[in-house]
């Protein structure tokens, strides 16, 4: 069959709304097997790496498959949970906390499923989930704040992929971007001021997010503008002047030159400028992973200490802290305008006057 159907549809079934939180996704297993397959996936997307097929072909599976997979496996060893790995069990709580809070609102009719665009659950088996409850709206929040093609044009790929195979499309709403959004810059002060309250400020705040290659900005990407704004807003909502704060990339991978400045050579830098504290928060990551738990919590504090720094905090991401998920309760709540019926929900009567063909059963 070319298409693929609904499953377990009836008429009496109530038409409901689905919520589709997603993010990047992660190895099922920290061992170089899993690290193989969640890296062909992931580096194989178009994308993500921006580099003629058949040459990045021959990269990746002559090259970075054969050398990444161990050295990540080991990396990934260090921040693996009993649970699992940390970016799939924030965001599973994510949307479990999320759901409670719109069923509290609206009953059974929105219902969550979380997906990760590489890996597991796939984008299409959350789909087929939601389907399959009697979802005929559909959501998408991906949660990476600042848009970027890599990311947020990917999973809006991913979705557009699976709804070329599927014969009824639910119809579609997808969240572009929150990096400007009042509650989510609220929610990111209000755990920085908690910070300050445990241990006092540091000398400079580093607001660190993942890089790009600078090409992708050149060719008009405005993940980088994003980024600064959110950090601007976030200087303006916790009062910091210019010289208490800075904008850096981390993460680079490759060769080629990527957002500047990079969060590890700043660093290594601001000792030598006089920098001798540093809290670092990473504003662009809704949840904590590899790249914030081992890179900013382990490798960077490493590369400022060695450099004669005196003091290193990193400050978690949002994760499933109450004013994250209410950020993002509010968030969906304005793209589901127009969409919720709570108080006259019924779904039942909506398909009351359904035809049924008499040699079909659905
Ligand atoms: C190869 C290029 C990459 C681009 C471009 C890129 C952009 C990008 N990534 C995130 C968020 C995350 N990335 C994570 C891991 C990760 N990222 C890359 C490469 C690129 N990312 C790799 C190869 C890896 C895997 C880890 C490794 O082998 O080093 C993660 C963490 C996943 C986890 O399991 O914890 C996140 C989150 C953003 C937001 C972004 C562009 C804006
Ligand atoms: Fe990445
Ligand atoms: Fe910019």
């Amino acid at each position: 069959m070319k298409y693929k159907n609904t499953q377990g549809f009836d008429h009496g079934q109530a038409d409901r709304i689905g919520v589709l939180v997603t993010n990047l996704g992660t190895p099922d297993a920290p061992n170089r097997g899993a690290l193989k397959t969640y890296l062909r996936e992931f580096l194989s997307d178009p994308r993500v790496v921006e580099v003629p097929r058949a040459l990045w072909w021959l990269i990746l599976n002559g090259v970075i498959l054969n050398i990444r997979p161990s050295r990540s496996a080991k990396a990934y060893q260090g921040v693996w949970t009993d649970e699992g790995s940390p970016l799939l069990i924030h965001t599973r709580d994510q949307a479990k906390a999320l759901a409670d809070k719109l069923s509290q609102q609206y009953g059974e009719q929105v219902v969550v499923e979380f997906a990760m665009r590489y890996g597991n659950p796939s984008i299409s088996t959350a789909i087929d989930r939601l389907c399959a409850q009697g979802v005929r709206k559909l959501l998408v929040l991906p949660l990476y704040p600042q848009y970027c093609a890599s990311t947020t044009a990917s999973t809006f790929d991913a979705v557009a992929e699976d709804f070329r195979q599927r014969r009824w499309l639910p119809e579609l709403r997808f969240i572009n971007h929150y990096h400007d959004y009042p509650p989510y810059i609220q929610a990111l002060g209000e755990s920085i001021k908690a910070h300050w309250a445990e241990h006092g400020r540091a000398q400079r705040l580093i607001m660190s997010y993942h890089g790009i290659p600078k090409r992708y900005l050149t060719n008009g990407d405005p993940y980088h503008c994003e980024c600064h704004k959110t950090s601007r807003l976030l200087a303006e909502y916790l009062g910091l002047e210019k010289d208490q704060y800075m904008t850096t990339f981390q993460s680079r991978f490759g060769r080629e030159e990527w957002l500047r400045p990079y969060t590890d050579e700043t660093l290594k830098a601001l000792p030598d400028q006089g920098v001798h504290e540093v809290q670092v928060v990473c504003p662009g990551f809704s949840a904590d992973c590899l790249e914030t738990i081992e890179e900013i919590g382990e490798e960077n504090r490493d590369y400022f200490l060695h450099a004669g720094g005196k003091r290193y905090e990193y400050i978690e991401a949002l994760n499933s802290q109450p004013a994250h998920i209410d950020a993002l309760l509010s968030l969906v709540q304005q793209h589901l305008n127009g969409w919720t019926l709570s108080e006259d929900y019924d779904g039942r009567k909506a398909r009351a006057d359904a035809y049924t063909y008499p040699e079909s059963n659905g």
